[in-house]
């Protein structure tokens, strides 16, 4: 299957951000052509090559296949707020254009009155009806969890969900039977051993897919489907190649009740597509295209890795993570 593919002509980029967020400064990853378009090799620095295989996988699908069925052709998604100070959170969401606002927190471990400041900019800015969720990304034990969130809903004047905030499912279970805030989860699926047969249900109310991390699209749908739960769409901050594929994959999910966070742009200083092509919100929303973008030469120019040591990091990292996944 992946004997098409571009592996020795894949390009490795850089692109600086515009505020650190989830601990980075610069997004750094790969494109890959294939016959159907192109694809993005995107793991974390943190992500082992093991770990890494279903983000090539991910690539892969994107560059070998067309996006599955589609049932929706337009994606509402939140606007992502890092861990900010109060008026620049206010200002990321009114720039925003949207209507959700998911709300990073407990950064480090004296957070909390940060947090309950910046929820509280974040709700000021949306209005009474904007919905407001929080991303603690699994650091709270029990006891924090249920404190935090109460403090935090209140500030909230109410919060849609809070997304991971401890690290075990039956963490998550206690929490959720303590607190009025709906539950999801996102590091208990995207990086579980197995994620088709990671027990939410019971632990969650709504399930975080990432199709980068996962797999794919289609692996992503039948995670989705696994779950048993109602599920929110979330980037793994891809460039415009990569995120047309979290949007195929929240195109065709049958059910898509709440915004998509996938409006991750924002966080970047530039995209590897043409501006006509760049896949960032407008009203709150993004259109699903119909094939992966292809990228812009002279954006490729521009944002090329332009450290040598790194880009064979890079080539380095795709050639192991490609023997396990095509053993032999
Ligand atoms: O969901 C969003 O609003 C944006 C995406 C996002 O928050 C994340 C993207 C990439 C890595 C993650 O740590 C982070 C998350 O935890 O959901
Ligand atoms: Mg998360």
């Amino acid at each position: 299957m992946t004997a098409d593919l571009d592996f020795a002509g894949a390009l490795v980029y850089a692109i600086p951000l515009r505020m650190r967020f989830r601990g980075i400064t610069v997004r750094e990853g790969m494109l890959i052509e294939g016959p159907a378009g192109w694809g993005e090799f995107c793991p974390f620095a943190d992500y082992d090559d093991a770990e890494s295989v279903s983000w090539l996988l991910a690539a892969v699908e994107q560059a070998t296949r067309p996006p599955p069925a589609r049932v929706r052709g337009r994606i509402a998604v939140n606007c992502t707020v890092p861990a900010v100070g109060p008026e620049r959170a206010h200002a990321l969401v009114a720039a925003s254009g949207c209507t959700t606002a998911k709300v990073k927190v407990a950064d480090h471990p004296d957070a909390l009155s940060e947090d309950l400041a910046r929820v509280e900019a974040v709700r000021a800015a949306l209005g009474p009806a904007g919905r407001v969720r929080v991303d603690a990304n699994a650091v709270w034990d029990v006891a924090t969890a249920v404190r935090s969130l109460r403090l935090l809903d209140g500030a909230a004047g109410g919060l849609e969900y809070a997304e991971q905030p401890c690290r075990t499912p039956d963490e998550l279970a206690a929490v959720r039977r303590a607190v009025d805030v709906p539950i999801a989860a996102d590091e208990s699926i995207r990086r579980a051993d197995d994620p088709l047969r990671v027990a939410v249900a019971g632990a969650a109310d709504i399930a975080v897919v990432k199709g980068t991390p996962l797999g794919g699209a289609r692996r992503a749908l039948r995670v989705a489907e696994a779950s048993g739960l109602p599920c929110v769409v979330s980037s793994a901050l891809e460039t415009s190649v990569g995120l047309a594929g979290q949007l195929a994959l929240a195109a065709a999910l049958p059910e898509l009740p709440y915004a998509c966070g996938l409006g991750t742009l924002s966080l970047f200083t530039g995209d590897l597509v043409g501006d006509d092509a760049s896949l960032r919100p407008v009203d709150g929303a993004i259109d699903v295209p119909a094939a992966p973008p292809a990228p812009d030469p002279a954006k490729l120019a521009e944002f090329r890795h332009p450290d040598p040591e790194r880009d064979r990091w890079w080539r380095d990292r795709l050639a192991r993570v490609r023997a396990l996944a095509v053993p032999g």
